[in-house]
């Protein structure tokens, strides 16, 4: 069985984005994965500063606000390095939380669906046929940790 995530307080809710595991990287602290991820649209851009702003945001809705708004020009090469802005949120989130390291290790072979009624490209969208590339992310991330768990386990020297 698929197993799907969305919503915080529901099973496996803190496989979103939007969920309050914190990690450090490239020397700040980023509250959720979401603040990483929008503030990174605008690195390298006249709008540098608001990178800044929306790592100090709220919340995550905050920051994705403020990430989606229209009027705030994207840096030139998003869509090409928005996937591996993600991946890098994630490693740093999973790296930092072990519990969710176990928690995305015990869901074995399923196949891992973000079940965003809206997002198509990360989730599975309006009609169930979107991307799901969140959720394809989440289990190159499983796969991983696997071979990370098999590497500790070999005998050394
Ligand atoms: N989880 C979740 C959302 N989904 C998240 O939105 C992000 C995509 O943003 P963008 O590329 O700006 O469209 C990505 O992190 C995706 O997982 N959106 C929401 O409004 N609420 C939510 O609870």
């Amino acid at each position: 069985m698929a197993i799907y995530f969305y919503q915080l307080d529901k099973p496996y809710g803190s496989f979103s984005n939007f969920s309050a595991h914190g990690f450090w990287l490239q020397r700040h602290y980023w509250p959720t994965a979401e603040h990483y991820y929008q503030a990174q649209k605008f690195v390298g851009t006249s709008l540098a500063s608001l990178s800044q702003v929306i790592r100090q945001a709220a919340t995550p809705t905050d920051a994705a606000r403020m990430g989606r708004d229209p009027r705030n020009l994207l840096r030139p090469d998003w869509e090409h390095i928005k996937q591996e802005v993600m991946w890098t949120a994630l490693q740093a989130k999973f790296s930092a939380h072990p519990d969710l390291q176990i928690l995305l290790l015990s869901t074995g072979d399923e196949w891992i669906v973000e079940d965003s009624p809206v997002d198509a490209y990360w989730g599975r969208g309006p009609d169930g046929q979107g991307k799901n590339y969140l959720g394809r992310l989440l289990m190159q991330l499983r796969q991983h940790l696997r071979q990370e768990q098999v590497c500790s386990r070999l005998p050394h020297g």
